[in-house]
């Protein structure tokens, strides 16, 4: 089965070039499990990519935070599938609620979209996660569930995909959630995965949570069973983030 533990280091819309090289260097000289044990990727704007990309260890990766629904041309303002390819940037984040909620991205576009740059071979982190007042309603499985399906409408191999769960209650707000309601959200949508995609693809496909996830955290998040890692903001811009990414070795050792 072995789900490598998946640490995401989502920048966001931050950073200076100055500061991005020096988030590079912190990172360049950390002390870290070994690719084995711990898969690290970090997310910086477009513009950076192949900054970063040129100075970043080889044993880290990057993602681009978005690409195009489909084959790039006059979409103006819009990076293609097809450009992250030519740089060979192997990741790409879809989904994120803040695209969801500020630039009304729709589940069934995020499905798209996400098919699309699997069927160009750029690997996706895929966000799901309620609002506050969703959860309150109690209506937390049903809203992920529903999110998850509209990309596995679309979609009929794993293989390539890491399935971010996001409170949007706890993005960039401090609110983490607890390891309990992690789990309680990963094992459902586990669940949601074995019935509607498979044993295999729900044994195998790495669920990791993002939500305030921080150096003092991390660690009782990570030994939850069903928690393959994370997906980090404000932190991943901080060398805590290495302590996250050290927090992999949490599951190797049970
Ligand atoms: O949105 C997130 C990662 O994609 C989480 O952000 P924070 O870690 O800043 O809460």
């Amino acid at each position: 089965m072995g789900r490598k533990f998946f640490v995401g280091g989502n920048w966001k819309c931050n950073g200076t070039g100055e500061e991005v090289k020096k988030i590079v260097t912190t990172l360049n000289e950390a002390e870290v499990p070994s690719e084995d044990v711990v898969e690290v990727v970090v997310s910086p704007p477009f513009v950076f990519l192949p900054l970063v990309k040129s100075l970043l260890r080889s044993d880290f990766h990057v993602a681009a935070q978005n690409c195009w629904v489909r084959k790039g041309g006059a979409f103006t303002g819009e990076i293609s599938a097809e450009m992250l390819v030519n740089l060979s940037i192997p990741w790409v984040i879809h989904g994120h609620s803040e695209r969801r909620a500020l630039l009304s991205e729709s589940s069934e576009f995020v499905g798209d979209k996400v098919a699309y740059a699997l069927s160009q071979g750029i690997k996706v982190i895929a966000c799901v996660g309620e609002t506050l007042e969703q959860r309150e309603s109690g209506s937390t499985v049903a809203v992920v569930a529903a999110q998850t399906k509209a990309i596995a409408d679309k979609v009929s191999n794993w293989d390539n995909i890491v399935l971010a769960y996001e409170p949007v209650w706890a993005i960039g707000t401090g609110k983490v959630a607890s390891p309990a309601q992690a789990q309680e959200v990963h094992c459902e949508l586990r669940k949601w995965l074995h019935k509607n995609a498979g044993a295999e693809v729900a044994a195998s496909t790495r669920i990791i949570y993002g939500g305030s996830v921080n150096g003092a955290n991390c660690k009782e998040l990570a030994a939850q069973p069903d928690v393959d890692g994370f997906l980090v903001g404000g932190a991943s811009l901080k060398p805590e983030f290495i302590d996250i990414i050290k927090s992999a070795t949490v599951k190797k050792n049970d």
